[in-house]
């Protein structure tokens, strides 16, 4: 489903701001893995996600999504196969657009050129079955300006709009980090339903050691560029948050020193 093969990124090379931010990364994931992200700041896990989307092409290596190989394919033909929510709530939809417009604008995504974007009342009342899964009554709501929502509401929308396609990969960048807590379970609880109800290809990042623990059937490590644990589903389930700062400390020689990890515990 997703293939990452000998990634590697270097910005600023060969100057003294040289940053090896992806050093060599494999990564397979299997249709229906969910895979959580940790690592401390600068690990390279955005980074990461900019090549599977896209938004960055990496200097070697190849990325390969449903058997196809995507390395070079620019970002905007790259979202009819990924999904992706961002940290920031104002980012995955269009403020001055009504709810009803933003997803028939998500729906059209992957639809073939020629075919007509309006909203007819059969497609009506499949966004308001859709929405009705967030359970925050937005399905009564289809004519308001989504620049009226709340944080929570925005970010549940970007959510139910990213996977709405069903994309290939969903890629979830922190995507909860900026609500309050809350909220943060709530946009957690969605994520779940909604990648289990599809079964999507997923790779979420997160500062939140339990959140990582909590999703997921599988868990990935990063430090300086690498994946330095990979935590497969058998053995997921027995995972602590001290068991994985103790296979840090064995597998660095040091403490992890990521204040926003430390806090997220
Ligand atoms: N466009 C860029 N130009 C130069 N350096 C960059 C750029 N983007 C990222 N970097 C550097 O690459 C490294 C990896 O960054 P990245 O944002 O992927 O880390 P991260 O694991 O997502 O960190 P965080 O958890 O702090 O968001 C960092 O040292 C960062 O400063």
């Amino acid at each position: 489903m997703l293939k990452l093969q000998s990634i590697n990124k270097i910005f600023n090379e060969a100057t003294a701001d040289e940053k090896i931010a992806l050093d060599h990364i494999n990564l397979e994931l299997k249709a229906g893995d969910f895979v959580t992200v940790i690592g401390s700041n600068g690990a390279g896990k955005s980074t990461m996600l900019n090549m599977i989307s896209g938004a960055l092409t990496p200097d070697s290596g190849d990325i390969v999504v449903d058997g196809k190989k995507v390395t070079k394919l620019p970002e905007f033909k790259r979202s009819e196969l990924i999904g992706r929510v961002f940290q920031d709530p104002m980012s995955g939809t269009a403020p001055t657009m009504t709810i009803e417009e933003n997803l028939a604008l998500a729906y059209s995504r992957n639809k073939k050129r020629g075919l007509k974007i309006g909203v007819d009342k059969k497609r009506r009342e499949y966004f308001k079955q859709s929405l009705e899964i967030l359970h925050l009554n937005l399905e009564n709501r289809l004519n308001a300006k989504v620049g009226m929502l709340s944080g929570g509401e925005r970010q549940a929308l970007s959510l139910l709009m990213a996977t709405f396609t069903k994309p290939s990969i969903l890629l979830l960048d922190e995507h909860t980090a900026a609500l309050d807590p809350s909220r943060a379970e709530l946009i957690t609880n969605i994520t779940k339903q909604l990648v289990e109800k599809d079964q999507l290809t997923t790779l979420m990042v997160t500062h939140n050691m339990q959140q990582a623990l909590d999703l997921g059937n599988r868990l990935i490590m990063m430090d300086k560029g690498q994946i330095i644990l990979e935590v497969k589903e058998a053995d997921k389930q027995d995972l602590t948050i001290a068991k994985l700062m103790d296979e840090f400390q064995r597998i660095r020689g040091e403490k992890l020193t990521s204040d926003r990890t430390l806090l997220s515990v």
